[in-house]
């Protein structure tokens, strides 16, 4: 290579060593911007200043670089500086681990919810009576299990489907949950009956078709009870730990993430289970992550290999439902199980060795 070139590549290197401090200076500052800009509740992105800034460069520009370069390149620094000012507003979301780095434990009364706890919620999809509902508290409580699931408002596709037994339901469920000593935990569908929730129930279920009714998170938010919240069948995972930020805002930390399935092409499954969300959660957030495997999968044949597979991936909890006669059912018939099938479940399930408390490692 001639001496030449050598030398003016030297002095390109030169420059690009000022530049990438220049640029680094100028992210520096957009980040300053972007932290003023948030305390003052003002809008990230400014085109009236890029057009401004623009312009002032366009009319110093000596060339050789025509304006339109120059103003492709500002774009780019524009651009990659917003990014970085979103970064930033990301890292400071309540419910991110770059938060809170420690896992979250949630208190259900004297049950504990996260940390090295594996927990287990099951029940019917529906409360249809007292005999039903107490059936299946007594097996919960036989297993060991503390947390009663069974749904009084039902959301139902169909406005022609089962809607609940409402109050009545939430009831039953407290007078079995009593009985056996269980928690219970059952869906809310409406801002205005969190009121009726705290009468009767342990835990709010905000369900998958609710997880961006804001309001309904909001009120959640300003109970006093923990939050069960559900992946929305179409939601992505950002949007789903946007949906928790709604409640922990508004002051209530104790809440828990469900992923229940996804929707997509697949039809031999009622949803997709997207097993991947369970070790992103846990990533990128420090609240408890279940997996619900009965809506995920729609179906009873797989639910051992599906709750396996989610304990290895690293959730903290199952949901499954549970009924005395699935056959006639009110709702969901063709997925809940028995309750020799529960049985028969939480042996497996234990026999796994995934199921159990995973103590700390002691520090040596
Ligand atoms: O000046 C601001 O308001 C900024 O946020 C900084 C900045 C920039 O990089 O210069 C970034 C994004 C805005 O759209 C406009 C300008």
């Amino acid at each position: 290579m001639s001496r030449e070139l050598d030398q003016l590549r030297k002095q390109i290197d030169e420059v690009n060593t000022k530049l990438l401090e220049l640029l680094n200076q100028r992210a520096r500052l957009a980040q300053s911007i972007g932290e003023v800009k948030k305390s003052q509740g003002i809008h990230r992105f400014d085109p009236v200043r890029e057009r401004d800034m623009l312009d002032r460069m366009t009319k110093l520009n000596p060339g050789p670089f025509d304006n339109d370069t120059i103003r492709h390149l500002f774009k780019q620094i524009f651009k990659a500086s917003l990014d970085l000012q979103e970064k930033n507003h990301k890292k400071a979301l309540l419910v991110s681990r770059k938060q809170q780095p420690d896992d979250t434990v949630v208190h259900v009364g004297d049950v504990q919810i996260g940390g090295y706890e594996k927990n287990l919620i099951a029940g019917p999809c529906s409360v249809e009576s007292e005999e039903q509902v107490r059936e299946v508290a007594r097996a919960l409580k036989q297993q060991g299990i503390r947390l009663l699931r069974g749904g009084a408002f039902k959301p139902r596709t169909s406005p022609y489907d089962f809607q609940g037994i409402g109050e009545e339901g939430l009831r039953i469920l407290r007078e079995a949950a009593d009985e056996f000593d269980l928690k219970v935990i059952s869906e809310i569908v409406n801002p205005s009956d969190i009121d009726l929730a705290e009468r009767y129930i342990d835990v709010i279920q905000i369900g998958a078709r609710n997880m961006q009714n804001f309001e309904l998170l909001k009120a959640a938010g300003s109970s006093r009870l923990p939050v069960f919240l559900k992946r929305g069948m179409s939601a992505t995972v950002e949007e789903f730990l946007f949906a928790a930020e709604y409640i922990v805002s508004r002051g209530n930390s104790q809440v828990m993430l469900c992923e229940r399935g996804i929707r997509t092409y697949e039809k031999w499954t009622r949803n997709t289970l997207d097993i991947s969300a369970v070790p992103l959660l846990k990533q990128e957030s420090h609240l408890p992550v279940f997996v619900d495997i009965t809506h995920s999968t729609g179906r009873r044949d797989i639910q051992l290999p599906v709750a396996k597979a989610a304990l290895a991936a690293g959730a903290d909890g199952l949901m499954l439902e549970v009924h005395p006669d699935p056959s006639v059912a009110l709702s969901d018939a063709n997925q809940q199980i028995d309750i020799a099938q529960f049985e028969k479940f939480m042996d497996e399930i234990r026999q796994s060795g995934l199921f159990q408390f995973t103590e700390p490692v002691p520090e040596v």
